[in-house]
């Protein structure tokens, strides 16, 4: 598991190392130093000339002090000093007074180019950003990005949002960030993940208290110890009973993707309810599946009940459509059924039109929005859902009681008592493609069936749906992968990585 951070959690980090355990903010900023100049040594560019563009934060003590470290290994270096100096800080002015000691060249006034340097090192900004960026600096980050220099930012691109990842004004394009302790959430979130370049940690002696991680990811090694154990005495009831209900009239691709990933996830039984017309198809295709039929004109309740208490887990929503058929099966499970339900696709735009549906349940409730679909369920737009995920998330969560899988390049997920966000980094920009959200449903109900804990339920499968698509990627490639590419590749990951 990776711990990721806020900038807030990491001041508080940072003062509770300083004041608590009492090692010294100087030692801190050298390790932090020294450590951003083995990352750069270990690079293969050029270290003849470098410039090192400094504020007067703490993040620009970082900078002061690489730019001596650098002038004692005989390389030509310049340090830009940017902003008010009246507002160093103390271990600022301290860098300043070694630097000047060690007759490191420092330069106050801005330049109008960069390019001459092989290297440039960003110290303008860490987690201290607490707005916009303009005047001086804002001219100071277009010169570095202009330089055709190597970057490497210090701690954070300068100009991005430790907690958001959006860019304030303007940002620092870094081919490289050393991430000094932990990694903040903006170099996992996009757009700061690709501002930031390769990401680097680095250990200079800060360590967050034992507790609970409030923002994770999980890495390969964490899928074997997560996935459901199977037990060697087994039927088809032990890996538990799916029932999707998806797919409209001729549509039947949805159902399919979602009953096949969940079957190839481990699940015992899957059970399709759909439109009468998908029949034939869906039988043909995935002969493995129950199959019961439905004519959206008229629903009838009593075979939906029998599924409902057959199942020991639902999927409701992939393809369905946006019609009085969904409303009628969605009100009547969300009333009857007390076993998780996962609502994706057309289930959430019917409940964007009644949110109070959700109050009727009893059970576990996943809600798996892509970003027009929470904008519809928060009845905002996009680009403010997109730039506040992880806030988005938890707002939706907390209010309904459910669990939000919210989908993008970086998927987040919360929980209901919004204890620790999920921020998933596995995948590619090959999943954005038509099923892989089915895939998606199918993943999770078979990870809920086979008896998976459903506070981990949501993070598991949407990280190995990320693998999977990534496997899925390095044999077609990013163009030409499937959605059934992903459910194909479903199996290399969980032999590789159990
Ligand atoms: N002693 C410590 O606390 C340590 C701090 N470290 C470094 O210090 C950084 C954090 O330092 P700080 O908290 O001093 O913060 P920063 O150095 O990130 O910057 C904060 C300063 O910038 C100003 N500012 C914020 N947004 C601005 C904007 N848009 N335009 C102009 N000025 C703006 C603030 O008022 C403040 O003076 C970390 O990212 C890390 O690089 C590390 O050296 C480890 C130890
Ligand atoms: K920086």
């Amino acid at each position: 598991m990776e711990r990721l951070v806020t900038a807030h959690e990491m001041q508080q980090f940072d003062a509770y190392t300083i004041n608590k355990v009492g090692l010294l903010s100087l030692v801190l900023m050298e390790r932090a130093a020294l450590a951003c100049l083995t990352q750069l040594e270990q690079q293969s560019i050029n270290l003849r000339h470098v410039a090192v563009c400094c504020g007067y934060g703490n993040n620009g003590g970082d900078g002061i002090a690489i730019a001596r470290l650098l002038k004692l290994r005989n390389i030509d270096v310049t340090l830009y000093l940017i902003g008010d100096p009246t507002r160093s800080t103390a271990e600022v002015v301290k860098q300043l007074n070694i630097a000047k000691a060690y007759h490191v060249p420092i330069m106050t006034t801005l330049p109008n180019d960069l390019s001459q340097y092989d290297v440039l090192i960003d110290a303008l900004f860490g987690v201290g950003l607490s707005r916009d960026i303009d005047g001086d600096f804002a001219a100071m980050i277009h010169t570095i990005n202009q330089s055709g220099a190597f970057v490497m930012s210090v701690d954070m691109p300068s100009g991005i949002s430790a907690d958001t990842g959006q860019i304030l004004g303007v940002a620092v394009k870094a081919d490289m960030t050393v991430a000094l302790a932990y990694k903040k959430l903006g170099l996992v979130l996009y757009p700061g993940a690709q501002y930031a370049g390769k990401v680097m940690l680095a250990d200079i002696g800060i360590y967050a208290n034992p507790s609970q991680a409030s923002y994770y990811s999980y890495l390969p090694c964490d899928l074997a110890e997560k996935l459901p154990k199977r037990a060697d005495y087994a039927n088809k009831g032990t890996f538990g009973k799916v029932l999707v209900i998806a797919g409209s009239n001729h549509m039947s691709g949805a159902a399919y993707f979602s009953a096949k990933a969940a079957y190839r996830t481990g699940s015992g039984l899957v059970h399709i309810y759909t439109p009468h017309a998908n029949r034939d198809i869906l039988s043909t295709q995935l002969p493995e599946a129950l199959i019961s039929t439905y004519q959206p004109d008229h629903i009838d309740t009593s075979k939906l009940s029998e599924l409902i208490q057959w199942a020991n887990v639902i999927v409701v929503g992939p393809g369905m459509g946006v019609s009085a058929a969904t409303q009628q099966i969605l009100t009547q499970l969300l009333a009857m059924a007390d076993q998780p339900i996962i609502i994706d696709a057309d289930g959430l735009n019917v409940l964007a039109q009644d949110l109070t549906l959700l109050d009727k349940h009893r059970g576990p409730i996943f809600v798996t929005p892509h970003l027009g679909e929470m904008a519809r369920l928060l009845n905002t737009n996009i680009k403010g859902i997109a730039s506040h995920l992880v806030a988005s998330a938890m707002q939706f969560s907390q209010h309904h009681q459910v669990t939000c899988i919210l989908k993008d390049t970086r998927t987040v997920i919360t929980s209901a008592d919004n204890c620790a966000v999920y921020i998933n980094q596995s995948g590619n920009n090959g999943m954005a493609t038509g099923g892989s959200g089915d895939v998606l449903t199918g993943i999770l109900a078979g990870l809920i069936a086979q008896g998976i804990d459903l506070d981990i339920a949501a993070p598991v499968s949407v990280y190995l749906h990320g693998l999977a698509g990534d496997h899925a990627a390095k044999k077609h490639g990013q163009y030409a992968m499937l959605a059934s590419d992903i459910i194909e590749h479903l199996s290399d990951v969980m032999t590789q990585y159990t």
